[in-house]
């Protein structure tokens, strides 16, 4: 193929990093690209996710590249609603960055030693709930911005800490700031964390072939898929603030041989801040159902606790 791809990106240092990576990859690999800036509403408005809704930062690319106006999309892949788009195709997950979150804290701190009360900021429901639950008297903050905005609140002294996703400071180059990356045992990351969603038109296969030979990393693949079908599931039944993490571990089989497993632990909040938590284990080849028997585990959970005292 011949032509130049036509790559879209949101503007923010993040997804220009993110996206000026898969152009690299693809140039390695001889096609030609061209980097394309579309502006999406969750760029211009500084209010909270929770009230401009899911696909905010996602929804304008999609638009431009269901209109012809670019020919790929690159998308942080936790910022995708979970319903499909029948219009395009998720043709790559390349290899996923460190799913895990960080903490920023001033004068180098750990979570374990921030003293009691210390103003911690997050702008996400997920991250909010698994700190209360560590018991530590930390006070959650709502804030939001970019990356840099974020950090800026640590260095002047208004917060004493910051959460962020491990793999957005990674991409951006700045992870000499992060002072704890956070144990998926105190802090799920959201589904997809980590993981880019590289998206064509449904009906340009040439694209879809060459991104998909080019860019798809399996394992990354299998696992954002688990996580993601726990969300859908989970979606379903409740709207409560979820985490998951899957990773393809070694694990001897029912024969005592070591074979490759699906390992995914999910969390879930209820409305009294209480943290349900659960996992399975299985194979590699059925990573959906075991996220969605996970969400299963995991709303059964919440229904017997729901159902009161004495259950
Ligand atoms: N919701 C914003 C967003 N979308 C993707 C990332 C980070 C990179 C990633 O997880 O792929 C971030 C920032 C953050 O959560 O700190």
């Amino acid at each position: 193929m011949n032509k130049t791809l036509r790559i879209g990106t949101r503007g923010s240092a993040l997804a220009m990093a993110q996206t000026g990576w898969v152009a690299e990859q693809l140039e390695q690999a001889g096609y030609r690209t061209e980097l394309v800036q579309v502006t999406t509403p969750g760029d211009r408005s500084m209010a909270p996710i929770a009230e401009i809704g899911v696909g905010v930062f996602t929804s304008a690319l999609r638009e431009a590249l269901a209109d012809d106006e670019v020919d790929v999309a690159v998308h942080s892949y936790k910022d995708l609603p979970t319903a499909p788009d029948p219009r395009l195709s998720l043709a790559a997950v390349p290899v996923r960055e460190d799913p895990r979150d960080a903490l920023v804290a001033r004068d180098g701190l750990t979570l374990g030693e921030l003293p009691p009360g210390s103003l911690v900021g997050t702008g996400s429901p997920r991250r909010a709930s698994q700190l209360r639950a560590l018991g530590l008297g930390l006070e959650v903050r709502d804030i939001r911005g970019n990356v840099d905005t974020r950090m800026r609140k640590v260095t002047d002294g208004e917060l004493d800490a910051v959460v962020l996703a491990r793999a957005g400071l990674a991409r951006v180059g700045r992870l000499a700031v992060i002072t704890e990356t956070l144990d998926p045992l105190q802090m799920l990351p959201a589904p997809a964390q980590g993981a880019l969603a590289v998206e064509c038109r449904v009906a340009d296969v040439d694209t879809e072939h060459l991104l998909q030979s080019v860019l798809d990393d399996e394992a990354s693949r299998v696992a954002v898929a688990a996580e993601r079908a726990m969300l859908a599931a989970l979606e379903a039944g409740c709207n409560a603030p979820v985490g998951a993490l899957a990773e393809v571990v070694e694990d001897l089989d029912a024969d005592g041989r070591v074979a490759q497993r699906l390992f995914v632990r999910g969390v879930v909040a209820t409305d009294d801040g209480e943290l349900l938590r659960a996992s399975v284990t299985g194979e590699t080849t059925a990573a959906e159902q075991l996220g969605r028997d996970l969400a299963a585990q995991l709303l059964d959970a919440r229904a017997a606790l729901l159902s009161g005292p004495g259950q």
